[in-house]
């Protein structure tokens, strides 16, 4: 195990990887050889260990919050570093420097299309490690979205007693049989391209730009892309901007990403079921005051989702987000977000 907690006291976000040697169980029976997860500090823990706040985060986002959420976490927002000890983990299976498909030090029957199969469960087991490193027996407020919501559910589950109040963003309580499909038409798109199975670094990595294509349709919205893709004039008849805009997207993730992970990560989505094995009432155990959040225009996890949500949490409030940018929005709508997670931190 290796971390300098010490250097958390920065007021700059600063980067630890957890390491374990041991196996770590999956889900599925299976186990991983060895586990590191890469996690990111940004604040200081104060003495009655009171102000933590802890980021699950979506598909393909990282522990760098600043990165993608800068509009709610940094000096003067709402999630200020100077008053907060902001915590965030690399998803277990992601390319950002925890374990995942590309990692060299797992076994060779680990690694590349053969990863292991994980759920949401596996990874909060991997939050739950770090959480103990960092010696940390309350979080303030846990937020996440999509992914990172489902994440926070399993987690909420897992240690209610540890945790002060949520803010599940455009999340569900169980994958449904449409974003299952959305992600199996992507995951198509990768095994079209043999070079997935050719156990390289770049494997499929052709699938993944094509796969980023069909998945933006299922984040974003027939109004976005009319408001940013619409032609200036009538007479193209080829060569349009949205083509030229899902390429690039498609470019611009096999750039920072991997097929591997992207495939894993998704597999993980589509396991999510916080009724698996449990008491379909199980949520009556989140007694924590919770904020969820939905988009009016997010196809992938429709505002319903939220509803179901909230009517489940027995101390929760539904926030109906206006976008146009669809499930997407949690990452583009900031500063409506903010304001309500605001008002929510000032009344809990
Ligand atoms: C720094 C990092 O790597 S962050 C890593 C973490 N990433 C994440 O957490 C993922 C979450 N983030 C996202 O999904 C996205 O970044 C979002 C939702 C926040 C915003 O999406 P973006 O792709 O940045 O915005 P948008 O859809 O408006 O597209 C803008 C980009 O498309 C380009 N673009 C727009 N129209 C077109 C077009 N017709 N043809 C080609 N390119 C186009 C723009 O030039 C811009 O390029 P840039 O990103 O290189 O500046
Ligand atoms: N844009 C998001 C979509 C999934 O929530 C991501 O890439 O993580």
């Amino acid at each position: 195990m290796s971390t300098i907690y010490s250097k958390a006291s920065l007021l700059q976000p600063t980067q630890f990887i957890f390491s374990s040697k041991s196996e770590f169980q999956l889900e599925s029976g299976k186990v991983l050889s060895s586990l590191s997860l890469a996690y990111q500090t940004w604040g200081k823990l104060n003495e009655d260990q009171s102000n933590v706040v802890w980021v699950c985060h979506a598909l393909t986002g990282n522990h760098r919050v600043q990165e993608w959420w800068g509009g709610l976490f940094g000096a003067g927002k709402c999630f200020d570093p100077a008053e907060y000890f902001i915590v965030a983990v690399n998803v277990l299976g992601s390319a950002y420097g925890s374990t995942g498909p590309l990692s060299t030090d797992l076994l060779l029957e680990e690694q590349f299309d053969s990863f292991p199969v994980l759920t949401i469960r596996d990874m909060v087991f991997g939050l739950e490690l770090v959480r103990k490193e960092l010696k940390i027996e309350w979080i303030h407020t846990l937020i996440g979205a999509s992914l990172g919501g489902q994440q926070l559910l399993e987690w909420a589950l897992l240690i209610p007693e540890k945790i002060g109040s949520i803010i599940p963003i455009a999340t569900n309580l169980k994958h449904s049989p449409f974003g299952i499909a959305f992600n199996e038409a992507q995951r198509l798109a990768i095994q079209a391209d043999s070079t997935f199975y050719s156990k390289q670094e770049n494997g499929g990595i052709e699938g993944l730009k094509a796969a980023r294509a069909i998945g933006m349709l299922s984040y974003r919205t027939y109004e976005g892309y009319k408001i940013t893709q619409s032609e200036e004039t009538d007479s193209k008849f080829d060569s349009f901007k949205a083509s030229s805009y899902q390429k690039y997207q498609g470019e611009k993730l096999a750039n920072r990403f991997n097929a591997f992970s992207y495939w894993v990560l998704s597999k993980a989505m589509d396991s999510h079921n916080v009724f698996r094995n449990r008491d379909e009432k199980v949520l009556g155990k989140c007694l924590m005051p919770a904020l969820v959040i939905g988009i009016d225009t997010d196809l992938l996890f429709p505002i319903t989702e939220q509803e179901e949500l909230t009517k489940q949490l027995p101390n929760a409030r539904l926030i109906r987000l206006k976008s146009d940018f669809g499930h997407d929005g949690f990452l583009v709508e900031t500063e409506i977000l903010a304001n309500h997670i605001t008002q929510f931190l000032k009344n809990n």
